[in-house]
């Protein structure tokens, strides 16, 4: 049995189900991120692990404890919130020991683990300062270290870098995956943001409309989709169904695509498709073109920038190709 074990799991509001049969292994000191998109039931998944809203079937279970019943306070679970939820009114030194003094540590005690923490966190020297003086990027890590002082069986964070600026953000995102690696939590984080679903964790769940599509390392997510929807999610911007007795579609990245002129090597396997370029744009490293093939616009990328209406030859490559049975 894994360390946090999800079996069966259905949720809903009211007549509205909005998770159904989630089973979900996570090994301890494992990072799982939730991806998918909106509405498809992510922060409702964090919700009912924290015990904030009941779970109408299924368990959760927590080395070996079942806790699908317990109450939030009877759970060693902490959330980090995207809006940070800090004390506006308390230093970061209050902040980050607050769950320990509702726990009724002694004063030292708890003096001593947020001194320990203000460094895990690298925010040496600034226990006294008030919350609302520090940058964004230092207020979720404040909220990082409050949730880590009560050393949590398992630690949720509901999109915790979405408030932060798009650098500071890849820093943050970086720095919580080394703290993760060094102190071994286990922990599982919501995003909407591929990239960072794959940057940061050891395996993601794709969800869509409650229900888990794959579950799988961030590699086998993104080379080896085990459906048209985690395909189109992680970023296969082409698809096109071949009208032909497979019956089968094909799904792509604009950026394993090459785009050729007059012929193609003699040696070229996978897919290749006679077209028109339409548009071009230019998107810094490289150039996106829309090309117009038999009938069907798709994306292709170059170094180079191919005029308009110039005759070209796509060519995918055969491990580029994501291939699935059309649904009839
Ligand atoms: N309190 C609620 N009452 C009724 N329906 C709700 C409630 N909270 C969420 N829902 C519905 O449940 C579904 C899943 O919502 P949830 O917030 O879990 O999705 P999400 O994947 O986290 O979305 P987002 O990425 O936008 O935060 C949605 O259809 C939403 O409208």
């Amino acid at each position: 049995m894994s360390y946090l074990q999800i079996e069966n799991l259905k949720i809903g509001y009211g007549d509205k189900i909005v998770l159904h049969d989630i089973h979900l292994s996570v090994e301890k000191g494992e990072m799982i991120a939730l991806l998918g998109p909106s509405g498809c039931g992510k922060t409702t998944l964090l919700n009912a692990l924290c015990g904030f809203i009941p779970v109408r079937s299924g368990e959760i279970a927590i080395a070996g404890r079942d806790i699908t019943h317990t109450t939030p306070e009877q759970r060693n679970i902490t959330m980090v919130f995207q809006s940070y939820a800090l004390w506006p009114h308390f230093t970061v030194a209050q902040n980050i020991g607050y769950g320990l003094k509702v726990r009724r540590w002694k004063k030292e005690a708890i003096q001593q683990r947020v001194e320990e923490l203000l460094k895990i966190v690298n925010l040496d020297g600034y226990a006294e300062s008030k919350v609302t003086a520090l940058s964004g990027g230092q207020r979720q890590r404040v909220a990082l270290a409050r949730a880590l002082a009560i050393e949590p069986d398992v630690l949720v964070l509901d999109e915790p870098l979405s408030n932060l600026d798009a650098k500071v953000r890849l820093n943050v995102r970086h720095e919580i995956k080394a703290l993760q690696k060094r102190l071994g939590f286990t922990s599982l984080i919501v995003t909407h943001d591929q990239q960072e679903a794959l940057v940061m964790a050891d395996r993601i769940a794709v969800l869509n409309r409650g229900r888990i599509e794959q579950i799988g390392t961030p590699e086998a997510i993104y080379h080896r989709p085990a459906t048209p929807f985690v395909a189109d999610f992680m970023g296969a911007d082409n698809c096109i169904t071949r009208q032909d007795a497979r019956g089968e579609t094909l799904y792509f990245r604009s950026a394993d695509v090459t785009i050729h002129g007059a012929s193609v090597p003699p040696d070229a396997q996978g897919l290749l498709l006679d077209g028109v370029v339409e548009e071009s744009a230019f998107l810094g490293h490289q150039y996106r073109h829309s090309v117009r093939c038999d009938g069907q616009l798709l994306l292709a990328d170059s170094p180079q920038c191919w005029p308009p209406r110039t005759n070209v030859i796509l060519h995918v490559p055969q491990p580029a190709l994501h291939v699935f049975e059309t649904a009839l």
